[in-house]
């Protein structure tokens, strides 16, 4: 199978006022289509710094970053990226978001009716049909990170990349998106790597956790399988004795092999 997001040998550097600060070493990493891919480990070990060399906005300072094949040179539309704050600009309504990064993307073969489609099909996916003519200001913080999501597939990325989406978000409304974002990864098979905190959110999402040392120089300490059949139900998913093991195995991982340094 292609490679589809394969990361070798990869090493992230620094220049610092203090000297090189070296953040992420020896990252070796084989993503294939439709997985997805969480990163876990305690702040400030480098998951957004590697989430960023996939994203083309970090370059790595030595080994290989491919996409689909092709080696990663900056940013580009095959890759999606979702962060913490949604980053809508406030002026343009939902819908004139979306229209734009869609415009920036498919502009130049397709006209402004299929544009338009495809806007209003991205908002029904994550059923904000209905917002389309508001503007940020006016919708919640969970709305907000759904238009960013709606935004991203819009572009029909090889690979959506999540930034602890929901990490602003209160436990209620996380928990819902969490269950439209596997609602929506379903039925468009997407590739996703996710950066988050939550050691529920990642054992529900993934397909693999990729569990991190502690910097600096941090690295990937093990990669954890997720065997849970889909669609998961978090209900059902609360007796499973299998869903805990896997739970437990992430906080062992966190709290006895990976103690956060003292601050
Ligand atoms: N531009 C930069 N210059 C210098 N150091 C940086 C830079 N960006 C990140 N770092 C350092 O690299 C390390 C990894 O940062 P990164 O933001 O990737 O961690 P993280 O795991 O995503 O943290 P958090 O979970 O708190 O968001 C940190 O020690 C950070 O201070």
């Amino acid at each position: 199978m292609e490679k589809f997001v394969y990361l070798e040998k990869v090493d992230v550097t620094f220049p610092t006022k203090k000297g090189t600060f070296h953040a992420l070493h020896n990252i070796n990493l084989n993503i294939d289509q439709g997985q997805f891919f969480t990163l876990i480990g305690h702040s400030g070990c480098g998951k957004s710094t590697l989430l960023n060399v996939v994203a083309g906005l970090q370059d790595a300072s030595s080994g290989m970053a491919l996409c689909a094949g092709r080696e990663i040179k900056g940013p580009g539309p095959e890759r999606g990226v979702v962060f913490q704050n949604h980053s809508l600009l406030p002026w343009l309504t939902c819908h004139e978001n979306i229209y734009l990064a869609v415009e920036r993307v498919f502009g130049r073969q397709e006209n402004k009716a299929k544009l338009k489609q495809r806007t209003i099909d991205a908002l029904a996916l994550v059923g904000l049909a209905h917002a389309e003519h508001k503007r940020p200001h006016e919708i919640s913080g969970g709305m907000k990170q759904r238009v960013g999501i709606a935004r991203a597939l819009a572009m029909e990325p090889k690979v959506l990349l999540l930034d602890e989406p929901f990490g602003a978000l209160d436990a209620l409304t996380r928990a819902h998106l969490q269950d439209e974002l596997m609602k929506i990864v379903a039925e468009t098979k997407s590739t996703v790597i996710m950066v988050t905190h939550d050691v529920d959110e990642a054992v529900l999402l993934s397909d693999h956790i990729v569990m991190m040392t502690n910097g600096p120089a941090a690295t990937i300490g093990e990669i954890l399988t997720v065997d849970l059949a889909r669609p998961r139900d978090r209900l059902a998913l609360a007796n499973d004795a299998r869903y805990h093991h896997l739970r437990a195995r992430v906080l062992e991982f966190l709290y006895q092999r990976q103690m956060r340094p003292a601050a």
